[in-house]
């Protein structure tokens, strides 16, 4: 069992500066908040790959790994499970309209809009960051 589990997140900024955030499913960790796209880094990915894979899966857009940009780190420690750590990458340009292919609900936010939604935790902190 890893001693930590790596998972990214991506900021997709749209051209009227809001953030696409979509609700986690009710039965998964955190089910039924507001996250950032993204999941669990897979053996013998970077974190880039690992993005490039979940956007495309979780949205149906391509984004390029170089098109990624590092933002921020999270760490969540849960009882009894390895900590989560959350590496937040950020993109303004990708290819394809968002399309929740997981039959999640989503949308784009402005900052103030997304301090209003039930965030996880780390997410939470996360989009306060990014309004600095
Ligand atoms: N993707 C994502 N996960 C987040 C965010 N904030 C946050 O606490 N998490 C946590 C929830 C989960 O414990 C973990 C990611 O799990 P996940 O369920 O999204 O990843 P996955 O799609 O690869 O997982 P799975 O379906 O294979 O179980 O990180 C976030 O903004 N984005």
């Amino acid at each position: 069992m890893p001693v930590w589990m790596p998972v990214v997140a991506i900021a997709l900024v749209d051209a009227e500066g809001r953030v696409l955030l979509q609700q986690r499913p009710a039965r998964k960790h955190h089910g039924g908040l507001w996250e950032f796209p993204g999941g669990k880094i897979d053996a013998g990915e970077t974190p880039r790959d690992a993005l490039a894979r979940e956007i495309a899966e979780e949205l149906a857009i391509q984004v390029k790994p170089c098109d990624c940009a590092a933002l921020l780190l999270a760490e969540e420690a849960r009882e009894g499970q390895p900590p989560v750590v959350l590496m937040l990458y950020r993109a303004t340009c990708w290819r394809g309209s968002p399309d929740g292919r997981e039959g999640q609900t989503w949308g784009w936010f402005t900052r103030e809009e997304a301090r209003g939604l039930a965030l996880a935790p780390m997410d939470r902190e996360l989009v306060e960051r990014i309004s600095d």
